[in-house]
């Protein structure tokens, strides 16, 4: 059958220039050969920039406001469902920028590294990456900015141990923090969601502009019911979700920095991935980041408004339901 998700995965795929030579670049220029069309790409915060037959599957869902919220705003908050992806809901403008920026921050500096003994791609089985953040930042050790950009994904939380291919109980691991369970809470609150169990783990994912994840499904935790929370933070990127099979055609996404995906019911169990990160940064977001220079120091809030500038970040929160 098919594989109509990585089609579509390749189509928009940041394919790069590097393989070609000058000759070959200038003609894919004139011919336009290197340009994308993204028109098919949806998005849900200009409803008529759509083609029309995308925004004719874009439903906006009043948001409840149940809660108390500490995080999010839901006056400022839209709520969207699309039609032919049941169960995913995408809630925009939900989190004020300077929100936005201590969320990424927060990512970057402390889960990143310890004391969350987090395991990351770059540590090893079960070994938690110590100061790699503090190391790519400080005067002494600059220059492993390098290392801090081969970071892949962080694990706060209960812990998948991908050798076991299990959720692990370890009590030398912090249980998720609570601000992420506040944020759950804020998230379910706004879709209506009253009786929702409690994420016990966060997968964040960092990711360089020209990077990706490629289709796949979420399958190891025991709870398939309870919907991820998937907060998307810095730059722009396209987002795919498909069905229960890759030969089903995936639906793209331009997912913004504040923007929250719910995958309930059926997505759920769907493929999903992340094809393209952009360089795109709101303005309003690189500017927020100098504020943090009454709180930091100078050194360190360059270094993350430069990494910011040409990163995505990825909070993905889960129940596992085993514990
Ligand atoms: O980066 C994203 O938006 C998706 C991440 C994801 O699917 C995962 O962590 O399993
Ligand atoms: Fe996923």
């Amino acid at each position: 059958m098919a594989d109509l998700f990585r089609a579509t995965e390749k189509q928009y795929r940041a394919r790069g220039n590097d393989h070609k030579n000058a000759r070959q670049r200038r003609r894919d220029a004139l011919l336009q050969n290197d340009r994308v069309d993204y028109s098919n790409v949806m998005d849900v915060h200009v409803i008529d920039a759509n083609l029309p037959a995308n925004a004719s599957r874009i439903r906006q869902l009043p948001v409840s406001s149940s809660t108390n919220y500490s995080i999010l705003d839901p006056s400022a908050a839209q709520l969207y469902e699309i039609d032919g992806l049941d169960g995913l809901q995408v809630i925009t403008n939900a989190m004020p920028v300077a929100t936005q920026v201590a969320w990424a921050f927060r990512a970057v500096r402390d889960y990143s590294q310890q004391p969350y003994n987090n395991v990351t791609n770059l540590s090893g089985d079960r070994g938690a990456t110590q100061s790699l953040w503090t190391d790519a930042w400080h005067e002494a050790t600059r220059g492993s900015m390098k290392e801090f950009h081969a970071l892949r994904w962080a694990n706060i939380g209960a812990h998948y141990d991908w050798t076991a291919r299990e959720y692990v109980d370890d009590p030398l691991i912090p249980a998720l923090p609570a601000e992420l369970k506040q944020l759950v809470h804020e998230v379910y609150a706004m879709t209506g969601l009253t009786d929702g169990k409690m994420a016990e783990s966060a997968i964040v994912n960092f990711y360089p502009a020209g990077t990706c994840m490629g289709g796949h499904l979420d399958n190891a935790e025991e709870d398939m019911m309870t919907p991820i929370v998937s907060l998307s933070l810095g730059t722009q990127c396209i987002y795919l979700q498909g069905g229960l099979t890759k030969s089903d055609a995936p639906t793209a996404l331009w997912l913004r920095s504040g923007d929250i995906i719910v995958m309930g019911g059926k997505s759920r169990r769907c493929f999903h991935g992340v094809p393209l990160v952009t360089s795109e940064l709101p303005t309003a977001f690189a500017d927020c980041t100098q504020d943090l220079k009454t709180h930091f120091s100078d050194a360190e809030v360059d270094a993350f408004a430069a990494y910011m500038a040409h990163a995505r970040v990825n909070i993905n929160l889960r129940r596992v339901g085993s514990m």
